[in-house]
């Protein structure tokens, strides 16, 4: 058999080893020479496709007793195999090839991912991984040398997040709105230089070598750290085409290009909430006016909701109370090729919509919004005011994971509370402060600028280390 031309290591019956690619650089692996393969303990294991190759992303607590310290880990699947585990259970592993290290050496093994959390140590090492590295003996202890609490607090230690100094430009149309006051009045406070770019007033020069953003007057913007884009309905196209040459320029954009495309497409932003397992009221959707009865039909009938796909602010939706009603409306606006939905009318609403902030994957607040009398439409452009209210933890599930549906790190979540359970009304990326931080008194522009200093710190990490 070919013998690794390297010595053999003498390992004990545990060992603290590293794990580089996943950026774990220490975990105690136990020894188990009668175990075949080794495994890591890995929590939240979420397979993907990247560039049509199966991959996995999932979570370690490197440190044992420890579940504060995570590690996010993302590799390439490189098998699916039945393992038996110690306790006589069969489980379906996914199985990765990463480079380990132990002592002074490095090579690649192959690990398989299970969450038995219960167990001690976060690492198994197997003798096929061992095999021609190692020889065990199982009297010893960490024979590779010991890890210090403060040696793994210093390994550990979160990434230094950059608090002040980064150049953003607030991409919008009016700086004296509300919501772009207080963005850049949090950018400031936090000791960032905080520019108000307005969108209509940006173009830019796409080339391979020397592609440019420009300012008018001839400010170049190709500097900026990141971009927060705050985009009104009518400039969604000529937005994303700026915000995608700030991503090809390397520039963190607050909601990407792609992300605010796919939320400003109401059709488009249901359909990928069904796929993600999300409830939305049901819907249609036609061509043509010879489908109406039947796209009537296809919602359950009057009373319904019509919407414009263009609409906003509560503006383009009517609730038709009679089918008759409903057929004229839907034809009156097909007539002027208006493009609209119809959707079942969640009458035990009662006029009152949910509206969920979300930020970086957290609700940061959340408010009620109450229809005025005689309306149905909780929009505050329709009359309607802002309560505060405490969701269920459902609500919150649900509104995390529609922004994570629309990819969109700052969203507004319109949720309405139906007999069904939580239904959602739709995702908005460019979602209003005003009401909500004053209703709340939550500080949700810093919350915006905390983002955008994660997000670069992590960057800047990733730079630094590979
Ligand atoms: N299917 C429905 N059943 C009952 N009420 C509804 C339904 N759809 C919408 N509404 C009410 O009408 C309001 C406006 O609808 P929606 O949020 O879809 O439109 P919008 O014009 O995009 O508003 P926004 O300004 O939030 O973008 C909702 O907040 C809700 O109160
Ligand atoms: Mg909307
Ligand atoms: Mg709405």
């Amino acid at each position: 058999m070919k013998q690794s031309i390297e010595p053999k290591i003498v390992i004990g019956s545990d060992e603290w080893c590293a794990f580089p690619s996943l950026n774990i650089p220490a975990i105690k692996a136990r020894v188990d020479s009668g175990a075949k393969t080794s495994s890591l303990h890995a929590i939240n294991i979420q397979p993907f496709s990247r560039n049509g190759e199966a991959w996995v992303s999932f979570e370690v607590h490197p440190i044992q007793d420890n579940r504060k310290v995570t590690v996010h880990c993302e590799a390439k699947v490189i098998d699916q195999r039945i393992i038996k585990s110690s306790s006589g259970d069969r489980e379906k592993r996914l199985v990765i090839r990463v480079p380990l290290a132990m002592g002074e050496q490095l090579w690649d093994v192959e690990v398989t991912l299970t969450n038995r959390d219960s167990m001690g140590y976060r690492m198994l090492l197997g003798r096929e991984a061992m095999h021609g590295r190692t020889l065990v003996d199982p009297a010893g202890h960490c024979l590779l040398g010991e890890r210090l609490s403060d040696q793994l607090a210093t390994l550990y230690r979160a990434p230094e997040i950059r608090t002040t100094g980064l150049k953003i430009g607030l991409l919008a149309s009016n700086p004296n709105l509300y919501s772009n006051r207080r963005i850049i009045e949090a950018a400031e406070s936090r000791g960032h230089e905080i520019q108000f770019f307005n969108i209509k007033n940006c173009y830019m020069k796409l080339d391979a070598t020397r592609p440019e953003i420009h300012y008018r007057g001839g400010l170049v913007l190709n500097e900026l750290d990141a971009v927060i884009p705050r985009i009104r309905p009518s400039m969604t196209f000529y937005a994303c085409t700026l915000l995608r040459q700030f991503e090809s320029l390397g520039i963190y954009c607050l909601n990407s290009s792609t992300a605010i495309a796919q939320s400003r497409d109401k059709l488009r932003a249901l359909q990928l909430l069904l796929d993600n397992g999300l409830d939305i009221p049901t819907t249609g959707f036609a061509n043509s006016p010879l489908d109406t009865g039947d796209l009537i039909n296809m919602v359950g009938g009057a009373p319904l909701i019509i919407k414009l796909l263009e609409g906003t602010q509560g503006k383009g939706v009517v609730l038709a109370e009679t089918r008759k009603a409903a057929e004229s409306v839907i034809n009156a606006f097909k007539s002027l090729n208006a493009n609209i939905l119809v959707q079942e009318f969640i009458k035990e609403s009662s006029g009152k919509d949910l509206r969920c902030f979300v930020v970086d994957g957290k609700v940061v607040a959340s408010i009620q919004r109450v229809a005025a009398p005689g309306e149905f439409r909780a929009n505050i452009h329709q009359g309607g005011r802002a309560e505060l209210i405490k969701i269920t933890p459902e609500e919150r599930r649900i509104a995390i994971k529609a922004a994570k549906a629309m990819d969109l790190k700052v969203a507004g979540v319109d949720l309405i509370r139906s007999n069904k359970g939580p239904l959602l009304l739709e995702v908005n990326s460019s979602p209003g402060l005003e009401g909500i931080e004053t209703a709340t008194n939550e500080d949700i522009a810093s919350k915006m600028i905390i983002a955008i200093e994660k997000q670069l710190a992590g960057k800047k990490k990733a730079e630094t280390s590979s």
